[in-house]
């Protein structure tokens, strides 16, 4: 069935994300979107986005969204898949709010640079600081303030979602107040590649250098893509040549370190490496916590309880895009059932994404917490010593080991000091009913759960 029996039920759609996520996000990446194919079977909508990118980025920030107004609306629509029409210019710059309008193929020269690029959420004021980011975070801001920096470029490096992208949009909106006329330029390498190999095509690579070297701040973001790329590295050195050169800002960021970017030519790793290589390391616990809260204090009429929030900042722990996508999918849910965000609708809800985050634990760390908790020595969790006070700290540690982690009876006996799996077996069966029957031993193999899901 063609796309177009549920044109009426878009336009509510849209209205609704109209509302909910603002004038301009809506122009930017929701106006655009055409409705594609519908396949009843699965219940799957296409949606159509005028470029790869925005397919990406959409797909990225506002599916979750999408879906539950779906849901609402026309609840044949279970699944979506979002993605560039057929035929959609792949040398699209970046569109922002008012750029919309423009042809999709704009010739690179014409193209818009700088403001529109940037995500305007993205500021150092929404940018919350902890331990593991401070010092990317007090690199950007230098790299945006009025005197120049003392080093050229910054190198951001942080596995995804660790708010690499983030930063680099703040350093924009930062420049750009402190610089009103600036040309600040945001693209990630994989657009830089597409543009630069169409403006070879239609023989404009001149004017592609030109609109390059006259912007003051260049941000690269995913440097890693042009690994193996060659031609595309060449033109990359003579742009990150040019703007040093000029005493422009250049900041880059990347996945990995400068020296772990294999296929990447040597003379562009000494330049990267010349200014400032600053990581970013996964957020920890309380930076997870303040995001949450940072995040609910701009929105005064959502109620989250505390319970809530420390049952997502201890779950979901891999990275901040997740963990924000978490928070948005409760409260969109919340927003359009009417239910109470409470741990128990968390808990069906992010049921994906919680399982894919639950940390590996490993029978070692088990039989440390086992230990320290009973006070016995590490040794007795292999040992034959068969008195009461090791034997059930023992069968303990087997009964966790089978519940926490994947690892199979004889496995586990085999790193309890090389034991049968039958005696595996009766642990776990044993603690099983030990646990109905006494309230202590609940209450520790509880304590024990809490302490190793921490
Ligand atoms: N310290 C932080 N404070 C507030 N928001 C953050 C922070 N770190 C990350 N975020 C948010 O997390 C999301 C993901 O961050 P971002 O897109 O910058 O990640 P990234 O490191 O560029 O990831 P990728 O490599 O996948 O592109 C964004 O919505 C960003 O605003």
């Amino acid at each position: 069935m063609g796309g177009s029996a549920f044109e009426s039920d878009w336009q509510n759609v849209a209205s609704r994300l109209r509302r909910d996520l603002g004038a301009q996000i809506y122009g930017q990446w929701i106006r655009s979107i055409a409705l594609g194919d519908f396949c009843e079977l699965t219940g799957t909508l296409e949606l159509l986005t005028p470029s790869d990118f925005s397919a990406s980025w959409v797909s990225d920030h506002y599916a979750d969204r999408i879906r539950l107004a779906w849901s609402s609306i026309n609840p044949s629509v279970r699944q979506l898949k979002i993605r560039a029409r057929p035929g959609a210019a792949r040398v699209e710059m970046l569109q922002g709010a008012a750029a919309a309008e423009r042809p999709l193929a704009a010739p690179v020269d014409e193209a818009l640079p700088v403001r529109s690029q940037l995500d305007p959420r993205m500021t150092f004021a929404n940018f919350v600081k902890g331990q593991t980011n401070a010092l990317a975070l007090s690199a950007a801001e230098r790299v945006a303030a009025a005197e120049r920096p003392l080093f050229n470029p910054l190198y951001l490096q942080a596995a995804t979602g660790q708010g690499k992208t983030h930063l680099m949009h703040a350093i924009g909106h930062a420049y750009a107040e402190v610089n009103p006329n600036a040309q600040i330029l945001y693209m990630s390498a994989e657009k830089f590649m597409m543009e630069f190999v169409s403006a070879m095509r239609r023989k404009e690579v001149m004017e592609f250098k030109a609109r390059l070297r006259a912007v003051d701040v260049l941000l690269i973001d995913d440097i890693q893509f042009i690994i193996g790329k060659v031609s595309t590295q060449e033109e990359f050195l003579h742009t990150v040549d040019a703007i040093i050169g000029a005493g422009k800002r250049l900041v880059v960021a990347a996945d990995r370190a400068p020296q772990a970017l294999d296929g990447v030519d040597q003379r562009i790793l000494s330049r990267l490496s010349m200014g400032l290589v600053a990581d970013i390391q996964p957020a920890d616990l309380e930076l997870r916590r303040s995001i949450l809260n940072q995040r609910l204090a701009n929105m005064p009429e959502t109620q989250v309880g505390e319970d809530v929030i420390e049952f997502l900042a201890r779950t979901i722990s891999r990275n901040v895009r997740e963990l924000e996508g978490g928070l948005n999918k409760l409260i969109a849910y919340s927003q359009l059932t009417g239910k109470p965000i409470t741990r128990t609708l968390a808990e069906e809800q992010l049921k994906d994404i919680l399982s894919a985050c639950r940390r590996r634990i490993t029978i070692d760390e088990i039989q440390r917490a086992v230990c320290e908790y009973y006070r016995i020595d590490r040794s007795e969790m292999s040992s034959k010593r068969r008195a009461r006070a090791v034997v059930r700290p023992r069968q303990v540690a087997m009964y966790l080991a089978k519940v926490m982690t994947p690892r199979s009876y004889p496995e586990i006996g085999r790193k309890f000091g090389g034991r049968d799996h039958s005696t595996v077996i009766h642990a776990v069966r044993l603690v099983e009913d030990l646990r109905r029957m006494d309230n202590d031993m609940d209450n520790d193999v509880r304590a024990l759960l809490r302490q190793l899901e921490a």
